[in-house]
């Protein structure tokens, strides 16, 4: 399997080639050169398989040269997806399943994604690629600087998946004072060496700028072993693209079936492996994208006009990871939907990276939008707390704010016989003081995490490219 970036300028590469990155050299994502594809009778002999075994068909499909390949990709996957590491299921679901399905009614269902370590989605792929870097480190003898950006959850699953790893340094930026408590105390309460948690003045947006200027700067990031966990990273994406197989499984008896996914979205990083998904095979019927008051992306898919905000126009929400208003992930969509015209995706985004928008209207492009299966919607704060009330008090459920902006959306674009299995991307007790101002009471501890009131370590600085990078030489 060879990938091949959506800006057409950078030579493919292999799966282990880009592991370890961010962005192509051009610029651009790497995506598959061609969807491996999943026949009906390959569909059917992965139906009640273990999510591990179905992990592994599926990555076995995108990732072919570990050395020594599929004995040692197997024991990558069978050592990251265990009941212990995904072990925060709800009461009466099995923690086994690693993503349990909770229905709240017929054809509505929960699709549990956040019972790892810290609690949000992220945890899925980034156990997963936490284990690919320490395997491919040993294998190159080589060590990497991992810079990446966080609106609230990638930054504490990345720092959980690398702390303590030898020869693997973490620099995370998030923005200064915009996530929750529980995101900011889960971050800077880590005490390892091998983590700093620089806080940006700016929103996420300023961060992730950052993050690809430095990954743009090839001798920067060659001398100083820069790495990628955002989902810029392929292997991000890949590793997400497993637990829309799973869900579909546990809520259909035949292939004959399609189902809809509702995607809290911020990044586009999840409903992106949900898109990959739906192109290898999976019979889904419909993405469905929700915002919050960011709603870049609910704009693109009504209008098709793609109008990315600036930092003073992004929303500080009650759902702060996805307080987002430039996606990266879009670019790997829109590739696909202009036909994999690289020379297009560089002209739309020469425009978009200039701070302009771009209107897929012209030349009939988003038109062809309905043939993926997408369709968006948005909540809001008022929205959210409905929401959370009213799935407490229908279905004795408690969902965080992420997952209700989904929820919402969800249920205005239900269709009758399709069931809709909505992604849960956080837990509630991330966000303590929404929950009670929704219900009036604090969420169920089903999780060990305290809170305690260990020293905090982080750095504050300006959205200045140059002194983050001074900041990274002095520290690797
Ligand atoms: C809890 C939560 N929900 C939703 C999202 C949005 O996901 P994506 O950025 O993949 O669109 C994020 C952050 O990415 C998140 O942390
Ligand atoms: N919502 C994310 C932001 C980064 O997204 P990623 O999927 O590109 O890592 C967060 O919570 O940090």
């Amino acid at each position: 399997m060879r990938y091949i970036s959506t800006r057409g300028q950078s030579p493919a590469q292999s799966f282990t080639e880009i592991l370890l990155g961010g962005l192509a050299p051009d610029g651009g994502l790497y995506l598959p050169e061609q969807y491996p594809q999943f026949s009906q009778d390959e569909l059917n002999a992965m139906r009640g398989m273990h999510y591990r075994d179905l992990a592994f068909t599926i990555l076995s499909r995108l990732i072919d040269d570990i050395p020594a390949a599929a004995a040692d990709l197997r024991a990558i996957i069978d050592k990251t997806y265990r009941a212990d590491v995904y072990a925060y299921a709800r009461a009466g679901q099995n923690a086994e399943d690693i993503t349990p399905t909770l229905k709240l009614e017929d054809d509505l269902y929960l699709l549990s994604l956040s019972n790892g370590p810290t609690l949000a989605f992220k945890d899925m792929a980034m156990q997963l690629l936490g284990n690919l870097f320490e395997y491919m480190l040993a294998q190159k003898g080589e060590t990497i600087n991992i810079l990446g950006a966080t609106s609230g959850d990638t930054g504490s699953a990345a720092e959980y998946a690398m702390r303590g790893k030898q020869g693997v340094k973490v620099f995370m930026l998030s923005p200064y004072q915009k996530m929750s408590r529980f995101q900011t105390a889960q971050i800077v309460s880590l005490q390892d060496d091998n983590i700093y948690n620089i806080a940006v003045k700016g929103v996420f947006d300023d961060c992730q700028d950052i993050v690809k200027a430095v990954s743009n700067d090839h001798a920067f990031k060659a001398k100083n072993k820069i790495g990628a966990v955002n989902s810029i990273n392929w292997a991000r994406v890949a590793a997400q693209v497993v637990y829309y197989f799973k869900g579909y499984f546990a809520v259909t008896a035949d292939n004959a079936q399609r189902v809809s996914f509702a995607v809290p979205s911020g990044n586009f990083g999840n409903v992106c492996a949900g898109h990959i998904a739906r192109m290898m095979g999976l019979p889904i019927a419909k993405l469905v994208v929700a915002t919050n008051e960011n709603d870049v992306l609910d704009e693109f898919f009504k209008t098709g006009v793609y109008r990315p905000r600036g930092s003073a126009n992004t929303y500080h929400t009650s759902s702060p990871s996805m307080d987002i208003s430039k996606a990266s992930n879009f670019e790997r969509f829109v590739f696909d939907l202009v036909g994999r015209y690289a020379a297009k995706v560089r002209e739309l985004w020469g425009k978009v990276d200039a701070g302009g928008s771009v209107d897929l209207n012209e030349g009939g492009w988003f038109a062809k939008v309905a043939d993926y299966g997408f369709v968006s919607g948005s909540s809001n704060h008022a929205n959210g707390m409905q929401t959370i009330r009213v799935t407490h008090e229908r279905y004795g459920v408690t969902i965080d704010t992420h997952t209700a902006d989904g929820l919402k959306v969800a249920l205005e674009q239900r269709r009758a016989g399709i069931p809709m299995l909505v992604l849960e991307t956080a837990l509630p007790a991330k966000f303590e003081d929404a929950i009670v101002e929704a219900l009036g009471q604090k969420p169920n501890a089903r999780t060990a995490w305290r809170l305690g009131s260990l020293p905090q370590r982080f750095e504050v600085m300006e959205a200045d490219v140059a002194a983050i990078k001074q900041f990274i030489v002095e520290h690797v």
